[in-house]
């Protein structure tokens, strides 16, 4: 008898979910025994749908939608991000915890794999309706999470005061001062040295990884990255810090170009400081259609933004030798036969931009023990932490002969399926 299909997404869904779907169909015949229990990959353990009412500070009431899906975890607790975004979708919140499961396993975090997201535009909110939003999701999904069970974490769209926020409601809710409920909280309520900065500095670790394979340096390299939010902009201080050349940015507003490159630095003083806060109108570069932005020539490309951002569409215009995935599923399947045909690497999300839930984790143990580490303690184990997961991920690629994407796979989906197999399916 086979698993009955999922009936809350329409079958054949090319959203997200059918991307990881066909991201697991690719990984399958390489599990062996295991793939007796690859059906666990395909279905979401928990899905938490909640209602978010506000007052708007107008006085109106407005309601949200909001999720939490819990999709794996035979190898600890759930473990990622809330995202507040006007276009977030089940589908979207259900591939995004998925990812994690993935990403947790192929790193080696005894986490499983979970993710949350409101759908609302957060630029269109002020800062005490969001604090009363945020407040009202974590009780809403109070049953769901905790220190042992499921923590969430930043991701698009959220940050530290929201992670505050979410800390301190589920704290109050309980009655103690729960620290390890949530990551990437600010440093004065026991968030983690060097965690705002994890995941840019991991896209940089990683592709440094990936260009030594290839023998390719970072100097004098030219860098184009598109989103300019947490993990964008700390990509792109580590990648100028190395001697890279920044030479094309974007964002919403819209995207900059300089072949001798731009400052960062100096990029973050602008953006902070202009009407649109944002890249747009960046008087040191010169203004780039969006629509160009992957077709700059360039030896690192990093997708900082959303999803299903290079597609059989546009994969054949990429002019880069390394795809470092900052975003999660910026590449749709077909992207990565076209980007494998032409001789691109891509450096899959689930290693790229595991760096923020590598030092979640830290920041995690650290809330347990109450004794928190240097920032050098910080960077130099999550440096080794991704470096040890690529060089096996690489590995696998090179004795399989697949891409780095189905290795991470490989290597991910063998140990929860291993976790599963030892655990059984009782009670
Ligand atoms: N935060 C984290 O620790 C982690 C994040 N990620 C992933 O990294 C990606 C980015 O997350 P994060 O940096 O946290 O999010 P942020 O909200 O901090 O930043 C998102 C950035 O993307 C830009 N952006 C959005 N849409 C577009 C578009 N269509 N074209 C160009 N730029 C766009 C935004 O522009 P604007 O500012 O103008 O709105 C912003 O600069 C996501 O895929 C997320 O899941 C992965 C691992 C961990
Ligand atoms: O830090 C975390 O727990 C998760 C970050 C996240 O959401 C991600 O890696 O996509």
């Amino acid at each position: 008898m086979k698993s009955e299909p999922l009936s809350y997404l329409p079958s054949g869904d090319q959203g997200p979910w059918g991307i990881y779907l066909e991201q697991v169909e690719r990984v399958t015949p390489y599990l062996g025994k295991l793939k007796y229990w690859v059906d666990t990959l395909k279905r979401p353990k928990r899905i938490l749908i909640v209602d978010v009412p506000i007052h708007l500070d107008d006085g109106t009431v407005v309601h949200f939608e909001g999720y939490r899906v819990q999709h794996n975890t035979s190898r600890g607790p759930a473990k990622g991000g809330v995202r507040y975004h006007q276009d977030v979708t089940l589908s979207e919140v259900m591939a995004l915890a998925a990812w994690m499961s993935i990403k947790n396993a192929a790193v080696g975090l005894p986490y499983g794999g979970g993710k949350g997201g409101i759908r609302l535009d957060p630029r269109q909110l002020s800062p005490s309706e969001l604090e009363r939003v945020t407040r009202r999701f974590t009780s809403e999904i109070g049953i769901l999470i905790g220190p042992k069970k499921d923590i969430p974490a930043p991701d698009v769209g959220t940050g530290q005061r929201e992670m505050a926020w979410m800390m301190d409601t589920y704290s109050m809710n309980v009655g103690s001062t729960t620290p390890g409920v949530v990551t990437g909280k600010p440093i004065a309520i026991g968030g983690s040295l060097g965690r705002q900065d994890a995941t840019g500095n991991g896209v940089f670790f990683t592709a440094a990884a990936a260009a030594e394979k290839i023998g390719l340096p970072i100097e004098g390299s030219r860098v184009v990255i598109q989103g300019f939010g947490n993990v964008g902009n700390a990509a792109a201080r580590a990648f100028y810090d190395h001697g890279a050349k920044i030479v094309a940015i974007a964002d919403v507003t819209g995207a900059i170009y300089n072949e001798e490159g731009i400052d960062p630095y100096d990029l973050i003083r602008y953006v902070a400081e202009s009407e649109t806060r944002g890249v747009r109108g960046y008087p040191k570069a010169e203004p780039l259609p969006a629509a160009e932005l992957f077709a700059v020539p360039c030896e690192f490309l990093v997708p900082a933004a959303l999803e299903r951002v290079i597609t059989e569409q546009n994969a054949h215009k990429v002019q880069t030798k390394i795809v470092v995935e900052g975003a999660n599923g910026p590449t749709t399947p077909a992207a990565d036969d076209i980007l494998a045909e032409r001789g691109v690497v891509v450096v899959p999300d689930v290693l790229a931009n595991a760096g923020g839930v590598t030092v979640s984790y830290f920041e995690w143990v650290q809330d347990f023990n109450s004794y928190f580490w240097t920032e050098e303690e910080i960077n130099q184990n999550l440096e080794r932490v991704l470096r040890e997961a690529f060089e096996a991920v690489w590995q696998v690629a090179q004795d399989r002969k697949v891409l780095l994407r189905t290795a991470a796979y490989i290597v991910a989906a063998t140990r929860i399926l291993e976790a599963r197999a030892l655990r059984g399916l009782y009670p």
